[in-house]
């Protein structure tokens, strides 16, 4: 109760208290309640029903932003934001688990899941396995098998990020790589929370829209609340809106530490010093090498420089690396761990490739919105010399809606084939979408099919295709389900719909 009254959180009147109550658990999930639980009622489609099978379950104290008749004769803890006291009670239940990690956070709209992995693959060497990481595909609790579990979110909800750190420090882990999306600072799901390092890779417009952000100043002041929260700041120089991030960063932290980086051929302003370049030497459907190297004084403190290798392609996965190897220099890797731990990086459902014989190359990359397909479409395009580029895409229902327009602009600009489909379409209807999508198409361009089976579109799609033309299924991924109505739909993912296409047709 302290911890919510030193945060002005608890409304004075309205409260049934027994301080001595013995708590054992607590959970937002009527479901799960055990006998002697805490019972946070949140969320959209919170329904006074579940605290009465909450209580029915056990539970002996409930927090909410207003008392509920059902909770009579329970403890009651009346809040004027539940997701903040959930954070906060939280953290202290699992009793700050964050103070025994070194916490590394990503965030910016594209390349957090990759910067994530880059940095993974590296910690494991230099910390020997004791590496957590919350990423949007899985959370890593553990150097077992049976510690890896898939993700519900790209960063999880309060109560279960700081479970799950515990559970971290429990299983002996010592640093933890984490994905923070805008989406967690709206919902508070990380209040509190301080980062050792905090990264802003890079912001465009995107998860705007009905569930998440109202408009893009929101989407932005929401990420650069992990600034305000980290010790140390890295941010990407060549970042839209770099002033208001960088003036962000400087508003919270001492100069000192806040670092900069940008390629080797980047004109900073006069006034910006940055402190690590990246300098490409070759990126082509190989492999990518770069060379690292620490310019300003407090960079080069870190001793981490060389020539650097990765086997995830695509020029702009060499600014994720680069975001790596200073957020693995923090935490204490060499250059030689540098070196070794990013080279062999893959990560499913980005850039994963197959060629169909007698028909074109397929990549399946989890690019969705406008700014990561130009990413990816301009580099197969440059790649394979300007190639017959076949585009397979969906946009998400009930989010994202900036992403439609956004499609349509960038198919419009570099493919000569489109199938729209289906891809999450959640509440709305997934013929609508596409339709959305296709009006801003130029069909003097690209000629355009709606084929709402994905399995369809793939087949369809690989068909159209000759050799040396490139096929791109596009923004799912490694998702394996379609949410469809709120429910995740089994989908046998992109990639094995398209060895499945190809199998069929050697036969
Ligand atoms: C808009 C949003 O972020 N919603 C999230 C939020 O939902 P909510 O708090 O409104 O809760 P709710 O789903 O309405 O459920 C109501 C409550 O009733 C409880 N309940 C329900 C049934 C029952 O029988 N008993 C019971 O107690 C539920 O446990 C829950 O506490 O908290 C839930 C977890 O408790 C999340 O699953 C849910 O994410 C939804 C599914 C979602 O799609 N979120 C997206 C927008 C998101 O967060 N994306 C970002 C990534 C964006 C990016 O890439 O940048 C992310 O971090 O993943
Ligand atoms: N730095 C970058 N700039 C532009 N596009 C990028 C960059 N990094 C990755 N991409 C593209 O974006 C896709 C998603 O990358 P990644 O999963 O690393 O981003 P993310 O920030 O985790 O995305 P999300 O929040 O949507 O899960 C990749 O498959 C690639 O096509």
């Amino acid at each position: 109760m302290l911890i919510l009254k030193e945060h002005h959180l608890l409304k004075s009147s309205a409260i049934q208290r027994d301080l001595d109550a013995k708590m054992v658990d607590i959970t937002y999930d009527s479901r799960e309640v055990k006998s002697d639980a805490l019972f946070f009622c949140k969320g959209d489609n919170f329904r006074p029903i579940y605290l009465t099978m909450a209580k029915d379950n056990g539970a002996i104290t409930y927090v909410a932003e207003q008392p509920y008749p059902e909770g009579k004769g329970m403890n009651a803890f009346i809040v004027t934001n539940i997701q903040k006291a959930m954070a906060l009670l939280s953290a202290a239940y699992f009793d700050y688990p964050q103070d025994d990690l070194f916490v590394i956070a990503f965030t910016g709209t594209k390349g957090k899941t990759t910067s994530a992995y880059f940095t993974k693959g590296i910690l494991d060497i230099t910390t020997k396995h004791k590496t957590a990481l919350f990423s949007t595909i899985d959370r890593v609790l553990g150097p077992k098998p049976e510690q890896r579990f898939k993700s519900d979110l790209t960063t999880p909800e309060s109560l279960d990020l700081f479970r799950d750190m515990r559970q971290a420090v429990d299983n002996g882990m010592t640093h933890l790589i984490m994905e923070v999306s805008s989406q967690a600072y709206l919902r508070n799901r990380v209040f509190g929370l301080t980062y050792d390092v905090g990264f802003f890779l890079n912001i465009s417009p995107d998860h705007i829209g009905p569930n998440e952000h109202p408009n893009f100043d929101n989407y932005l002041h929401c990420k650069l609340q992990l600034l305000i929260n980290s010790r140390k700041c890295v941010i990407n120089a060549q970042t839209d809106h770099f002033d208001e991030i960088y003036g962000a960063a400087k508003a919270t932290t001492n100069p000192d530490s806040i670092y900069l980086f940008a390629a080797a051929d980047y004109q900073a302003p006069q006034d910006v010093e940055i402190d690590f370049r990246f300098e490409s030497q070759e990126a082509d459907l190989g492999t990518s090498k770069f060379i690292f190297t620490p310019v300003s004084t407090k960079a080069q403190v870190l001793g981490v420089k060389g020539d650097y290798q990765l086997s995830l392609i695509g020029d702009f996965n060499e600014s994720n690396a680069t975001a790596a190897i200073i957020a693995a220099a923090f935490a204490g890797a060499d250059t030689e761990e540098t070196q070794a731990g990013i080279v062999n990086v893959k990560i499913p459902g980005r850039m994963d490739s197959m060629t169909v014989p007698g028909h074109g190359v397929v990549y399946v990359d989890y690019a969705h919105n406008y700014v990561s397909m130009h990413a990816l479409l301009s580099f197969l395009q440059r790649e394979y010399k300007n190639p017959k580029l076949i585009v397979v895409v969906g946009s998400p229902g009930d989010k994202g809606v900036s992403r439609r327009p956004g499609f349509a602009k960038v198919l419009t600009e570099f493919a000569q084939e489109a199938f729209l489909t289906t891809d999450d379409p959640g509440f709305e209807n997934p013929q609508s979408i596409a339709e959305q999508i296709d009006k801003d198409i130029d069909h003097s361009k690209v000629a355009v099919s709606i084929i709402l089976d994905r399995h369809e579109a793939i087949k369809e799609a690989i068909l159209a295709s000759k050799p040396g033309d490139v096929v791109v299924l596009a923004a799912k991924g490694a998702d394996a389900y379609q949410k469809v109505r709120g429910v995740d739909t089994p989908y046998e993912t992109d990639l094995v719909v398209a060895k499945q296409v190809a199998a069929q047709l050697q036969k």
